[in-house]
């Protein structure tokens, strides 16, 4: 679900959610309203009008639209009560990324950035490493960027970059947090007012290249086509050891064949980003149960789901003669549990 842009995810989502696991479709949908500069009224009242239309289509065993590009927890509460006043039913499998004070699940928000962390971590694993001490390089500074800062930093990173479409900064002492918190998600602000409320370890670029900022990891958590081919050349000339995608499909395909051939380890969007939609699965199983889920739990399952995904990617780019290609791993081990479903089904 996406308020900002339209885009045409399918198959990338499609092969996603099958890797998960969880015996979720896939599909995605959007909307040409921009909701950057609009009050809160106006947010609601689109959400409002979007519903009215949309609530025919979706349902918990048909489609469930989810948070994504400019739809957070406020868009998702519009959307889900505008569902109810029309329906005149309570579903809660009818959307995830919902609040959790009414039916939605601890760890959601957290769940996209945190994962795409545990993928990254699991690819330097596999070489030996960890990201205790790394330098991370991070774009994007909504939902996926901001629990991507959380999680490095929990692990022992150093995230030192945050950006939006006006710039970015780069904190030499790594993002705090807190105030990136504060600005994005209560005052929702710039990622240039960090920069002015810091301090001096804080220096905001407007326009730029985030890219380059040397770091020994990146990833790239904003938008589509956000890392293009000198983005990449400069990266692996940084020395950069693993590139992981918050976002979905932010790397150009000239840039990942760039980035594999100069044999960093790159995790595809569609492997590396597959928590959030899992824990909107976990979501409707505790809908589906009336029941919630404490945050250990659902953040024990999420990393149980993101070793799987690894596992899964890397046995099948082995399996097919392409070890250590995560992007094959994926797009194979995606195709086939579709592919196999489908003949079972038999779907032509
Ligand atoms: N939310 C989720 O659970 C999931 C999200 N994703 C993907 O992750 C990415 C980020 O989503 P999410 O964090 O939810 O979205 P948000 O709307 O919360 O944040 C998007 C961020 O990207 C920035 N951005 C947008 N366009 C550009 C641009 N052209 N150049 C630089 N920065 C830009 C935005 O800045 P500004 O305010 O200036 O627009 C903002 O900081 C998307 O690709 C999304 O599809 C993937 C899986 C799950
Ligand atoms: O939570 C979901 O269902 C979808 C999350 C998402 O936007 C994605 O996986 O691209």
């Amino acid at each position: 679900m996406n308020l900002g842009i339209i885009k045409f995810l399918g198959f990338e989502q499609i092969f996603k959610n099958a890797l998960t696991g969880l015996g979720i479709g896939g599909g995605k949908g959007g909307s040409d309203f921009d909701p950057q500069g609009r009050s809160d009224a106006e947010v609601m009242r689109f959400c409002q009008s979007f519903m009215t239309e949309l609530h025919r289509h979706i349902g918990e065993y048909t489609d469930v639209p989810a948070g994504d590009i400019g739809v957070g927890s406020r868009e998702i509460g519009y959307l889900f009560g505008q569902y109810r006043r029309i329906t005149n039913r309570w579903e809660g499998g009818v959307l995830t990324g919902k609040s959790a004070g009414w039916g939605g699940s601890l760890i959601r928000p957290e769940a996209t950035g945190y994962g795409n962390v545990l993928f990254a971590e699991a690819m330097l694993r596999e070489r030996g490493e960890d990201l205790e001490g790394q330098t991370a390089v991070v774009s994007g500074s909504g939902n996926v960027a901001i629990y991507t800062i959380q999680k490095l930093t929990a692990l022992g990173a150093n995230p030192v970059t945050c950006s939006d479409s006006g710039g970015y900064v780069v904190d030499e002492k790594g993002i705090d947090l807190e105030l990136l918190r504060q600005i994005k998600e209560v005052e929702r602000g710039r990622v240039s007012d960090y920069a002015e409320r810091r301090g001096a370890s804080a220096r905001y670029v407007p326009g730029g290249r985030v890219w380059d900022v040397p770091g020994d990891v990146a990833l790239p958590s904003a938008t589509q086509n956000e890392l293009n081919t000198a983005d990449a050349a400069t990266l692996v000339r940084n020395g950069v050891k693993a590139v992981s995608e918050g976002a979905n499909m932010p790397t150009t395909p000239e840039a990942v064949d760039l980035l594999q051939q100069a044999g960093v380890a790159f995790g595809p969007g569609k492997a590396a980003n597959a928590g959030g939609v899992a824990v909107s699965a976990l979501e409707m199983t505790q809908n589906a149960a009336r029941t919630s889920w404490k945050a250990d739990q659902v953040e024990d399952e999420l990393a149980r789901i993101m070793t799987d995904i690894h596992s899964t990617c890397a046995e099948t780019a082995e399996r097919y003669g392409a070890a250590g290609d995560y992007v094959t791993g994926a797009n194979i081990a995606g195709f086939e549990r579709v592919a196999d479903a489908m003949l079972a089904q038999g779907v032509i």
